[in-house]
């Protein structure tokens, strides 16, 4: 495998195993979430998500996703409550599309593809640091949530609004202001597992907490987001689409749900 991951044919989610072996590993994420078989616990308390618009910081093109970044270095933007106990304090959120709607989510639920999923992740503040607790089996919280075909979402057109500075990889411009609770569901029920980083180095270190209701985006909102390059500036441009990886074997782990 070329030495940088990505999703083509000859360095994507089949071949990662060559160079980070934990893509076989126990509890690897995504996965197939069969609501049947998730286990409802009243003991699973609401989550708490409290966001400052101030910490937004900018937003990138990291050649595997765009990324809005946030200043962590105080409570400010932070997860509490939920499966977790502690602090989470928000690092970032990206996310996951494919090359058309029928596709593009990495958690499916019944073997349902969304064609895109957000991901809004979050780190342990027992630990000194992100890049500390990222190594830490109770050290990353990601809240996942779907997006569905339908009305066009104000919320992410602010964010597709700054697409024309970040189109090729590496590409990054000042973004402030953003609030990220507007981009969660009115209902925050959700399903939650161990699992992990969903892209190398794929550290079993994610308590993964997906929304059950997925938030709208329109088909229009899709097609911009492939309009974004996987490719730096100067090279072949490679369209950035279809950049999830499939679901995982759950190899017995229990997956609860906040509701009934
Ligand atoms: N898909 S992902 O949420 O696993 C993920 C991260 C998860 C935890 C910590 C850092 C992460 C960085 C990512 C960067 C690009 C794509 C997914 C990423
Ligand atoms: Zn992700």
């Amino acid at each position: 495998m070329s030495h940088a991951w990505g999703y083509a044919a000859d360095n994507g989610p089949e071949k990662w195993c060559d160079n980070f072996p934990i893509a076989n590993g126990p509890r690897q994420s995504p996965i197939d979430i069969l609501p049947g078989d998730a286990s409802f616990d009243g003991g699973l308390k609401p989550l708490s998500l409290k966001y400052d618009p101030s910490t937004c910081l900018d937003i990138l093109n990291n050649g595997h996703s765009f990324q809005v970044t946030f200043v962590d270095d105080a409570d400010s933007s932070t997860l509490t409550n939920g499966p977790i106990t502690g602090t989470y304090r928000l690092k970032q959120f990206h996310f996951h599309w494919g090359a058309s709607d029928d596709k593009g989510s990495e958690h499916t639920v019944s073997g349902t593809k969304y064609p895109a999923e957000l991901h809004l992740v979050h780190w342990n503040t027992k630990y000194p640091s992100f890049g500390d607790a990222a190594s830490k089996p109770d050290g990353l919280a990601v809240v996942g949530v779907f997006l569905k075909i339908g009305d066009k979402n104000d919320s992410l057109q602010k964010l597709l609004d700054a697409f024309s500075g970040i189109k090729t990889k590496g590409k990054q411009t000042t973004f402030s202001g953003f609030d990220p609770a507007t981009l969660l569901p009115g209902c925050l029920d959700y399903w939650t597992y161990d699992g992990s980083l969903t892209t190398p180095p794929l550290l079993e270190s994610v308590t993964w907490i997906v929304c059950k209701e997925p938030i709208s985006v329109s088909s229009d909102q899709m097609a911009k987001f492939r309009s974004l390059l996987f490719s730096a500036e100067g090279e072949a441009e490679c369209c950035m689409v279809d950049n999830y990886r499939p679901p995982q074997p759950l190899k017995g782990r229990p997956v609860r749900s906040s509701f009934k």
